[in-house]
C-alpha cells in the first residue's frame, strides 16, 4: 500500500542530514507522549486515536443525518470559525468539482459557510440568496460562545424560521457542540435540535475527524468512511514506521532543523488549486499550535503556478528566512492532452500530445530547483492521488507531525491563549456588560 511520502533532499544544501536526524530520539519520544497522553496539554490529545476509535455506528449516524438533510435542502450553511469549519472546507473543496458552485448535475446540497467573518455585506448577500432557497444549517461551536458564528446563527435561524416555520426549521438545524456545557448546547436542548458532540479532549483545530468535519463532508456527498480509513492508515503507519521512513517524524524534525537555521517562515505550496483550503486549515493547525512564547514558524501558503506570477518574485529573491513545503499530487484524476495546432502561433506544438500534468510537474520541478538555487530549502510531500483516502492520510499526517513539532519547540501545542486579546478589546469597545473596567481602560488609549 502506498502512503504519503516526505522528502527533504532539496533542503540538504541548508541543513545536514545529521542536523535533521538529531531529532530522531526526541521526536520518537514525543510521538509516544502523544499516544500515552503524557506531554504538555495532555487533556487535549483525544484526536490522536480518533481514526481508530470512531465506530461504524457513529459514522452511520452521521451519514444518515446527511442523507435526511439531502432530502430536504438544496443548500447547507455550515456556521463556524477556525477549527469549526476549516477542516470541512478543506476536504469539501479538495474533493468537489472545481465549478461546484454552478451546481451542474450535483445531486448533493451545496455547502456554503458563514460565521467566519463579521462582514455585513457577506451576511446580507448570503441571506439574500437563501431567502429563495431550501436551506438547512449546521451550526458548529465547541465553546458555544464565539461571537462570529453566534451572530450568523442568530440571523440565519430567524430567516429559516420565517421561511419554513419553527417546526420545519427544527428539522433542518443540526448543532455540533460540547456534550453538556455552553450556550449552543443549552439552545439545542431547548429547541430540540439534532446534535453531535465535539469530545472534550479534542480542540477545534484537531476536530476534522469528529462530526465537526465529517457531517458537512458527508452532506457534500463525499465518502467519510474512506476519509477515516485513510487517517487510520496514517495513524498506524506513524506508529509502526522507523524515524528514517516516518513522514510525520521527518517533517517535524526537518522543519525544526530549518527553524534552528533561521528559517522562520514556512510556505506551503500546492500545484492544484483544490488544495487551497487544505493550506488554510494547515495554517490554523500550525499557527495556533506553535505560535506562542515568542516562538514558532510562521505558516504561510501559496497556490502555484498562479502565485509564481506574484509571490514568486519574493520567494526567489526576497529575505532568506523562508523554507517551502510543496504538496504534490502524483496522479491527477482526469486526463487532458494538449492539442496540435496547425499554425502554431503560440509555439506550443512541441507540447502537443502531452498531458497538462506533465507540464505542471515540470513547472514544479523547475520551481523547486530555482528556489533552492535562490536560497529557499524545499521539503516535498507527495500524495499518490487526490481522493478521500489520501486526504485522510494527509490530514492525520499534518496533525501528528504538528503535535511532535510543537513538543520539539517545547510549547503546549494544544492551547491558544493569544486569541483572547482581540476578543477582550472588541467586547470592551462594544461595551459588553461585564467589561466595564476594560471599556474604561481601552477608551483612554483611543
Ligand atoms: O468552536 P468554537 O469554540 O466556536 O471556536 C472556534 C475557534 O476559535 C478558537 O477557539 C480561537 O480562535 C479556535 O481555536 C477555534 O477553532
Amino acid at each position: 500500500m502506498e502512503h504519503i511520502k516526505l522528502s527533504f533532499e532539496k533542503s540538504l544544501n541548508f541543513v545536514s542530514k545529521e542536523e535533521i536526524f538529531k531529532f530522531k530520539e526526541e521526536s520518537q519520544k514525543h510521538l509516544t507522549a502523544l499516544q500515552k497522553g503524557t506531554g504538555k496539554g495532555n487533556d487535549y490529545v483525544g484526536w490522536v486515536d480518533l481514526p481508530s476509535q470512531i465506530t461504524e455506528e457513529e459514522l452511520n449516524d452521521i451519514e444518515a443525518t446527511a442523507l435526511s438533510l439531502k432530502d430536504k435542502v438544496e443548500v447547507l450553511v455550515v456556521i463556524g470559525i477556525g477549527g469549526s469549519y476549516l477542516g470541512a472546507k478543506a476536504v469539501n473543496d479538495a474533493l468537489a468539482h472545481s465549478f461546484d458552485q454552478l451546481n451542474i448535475g450535483n445531486e448533493n446540497p451545496l455547502v456554503l459557510y458563514a460565521g467566519q467573518n463579521i462582514s455585513e455585506d457577506y451576511l446580507f448577500e448570503l441571506m439574500d440568496i437563501l431567502k429563495d432557497l431550501e436551506f438547512g444549517i449546521c451550526v458548529i461551536s465547541k465553546s458555544g460562545t464565539t461571537t462570529e458564528p453566534a451572530i450568523a446563527f442568530r440571523l440565519l435561524k430567524e430567516l429559516l424560521e420565517e421561511n419554513v416555520g419553527k417546526e420545519e426549521a427544527r428539522e433542518r438545524i443540526i448543532a455540533i457542540t460540547d456534550a453538556s456545557k455552553g450556550a449552543l448546547r443549552t439552545l439545542a436542548v431547548q429547541e430540540g435540535y439534532k446534535t453531535f458532540v465535539i469530545p472534550d479532549d479534542v480542540g477545534g483545530r484537531f476536530s476534522v475527524l469528529t462530526p465537526v468535519g465529517l457531517l458537512p463532508i458527508a452532506v457534500a456527498g463525499h465518502d467519510i468512511k474512506e476519509l477515516v480509513k485513510g487517517a487510520k492508515s496514517m495513524q498506524e503507519y506513524s506508529i509502526a514506521t522507523a524515524f528514517e521512513e516516518n513522514p510525520a517524524l521527518l517533517y517535524a524534525a526537518a522543519r525544526n532543523a530549518l527553524y534552528a537555521k533561521g528559517k522562520g517562515i514556512e510556505i506551503l505550496a500546492n500545484y492544484n488549486p483544490k488544495l487551497h483550503n487544505v493550506a488554510e486549515w494547515w495554517k490554523q493547525l500550525y499557527g495556533e499550535s506553535e505560535g506562542k512564547e515568542n516562538k514558532g514558524i510562521f505558516p504561510a501558503s501559496v497556490d502555484f503556478t498562479s502565485d509564481l506570477h506574484s509571490m514568486g518574485q519574493y520567494i526567489q529573491e526576497g529575505q532568506r528566512n523562508i523554507f517551502e513545503t510543496v504538496i504534490s499530487i502524483a496522479k491527477p484524476n482526469h486526463t487532458v492532452i494538449i492539442p496540435e495546432d496547425k499554425d502554431n502561433l503560440d509555439g506550443l506544438n512541441f507540447l502537443a500530445g502531452r498531458r497538462i500534468d506533465a507540464v505542471n510537474k515540470m513547472a514544479e520541478l523547475g520551481t523547486q530547483l530555482a528556489h533552492v538555487d535562490g536560497g529557499v530549502p524545499n521539503l516535498r510531500i507527495e500524495m499518490p492521488q487526490l481522493n478521500e483516502f489520501y486526504l485522510g492520510e494527509l490530514l492525520y499526517f499534518f496533525e501528528i507531525a504538528c503535535g511532535v513539532s510543537g513538543y520539539i519547540l517545547d510549547v503546549n501545542p494544544f492551547d491558544q491563549p493569544g486569541v483572547e486579546a482581540y476578543k477582550s478589546n472588541m467586547f470592551a469597545l462594544l461595551e459588553k456588560p461585564g467589561f466595564e473596567e476594560e471599556t474604561k481602560k481601552i477608551k483612554e488609549k483611543l
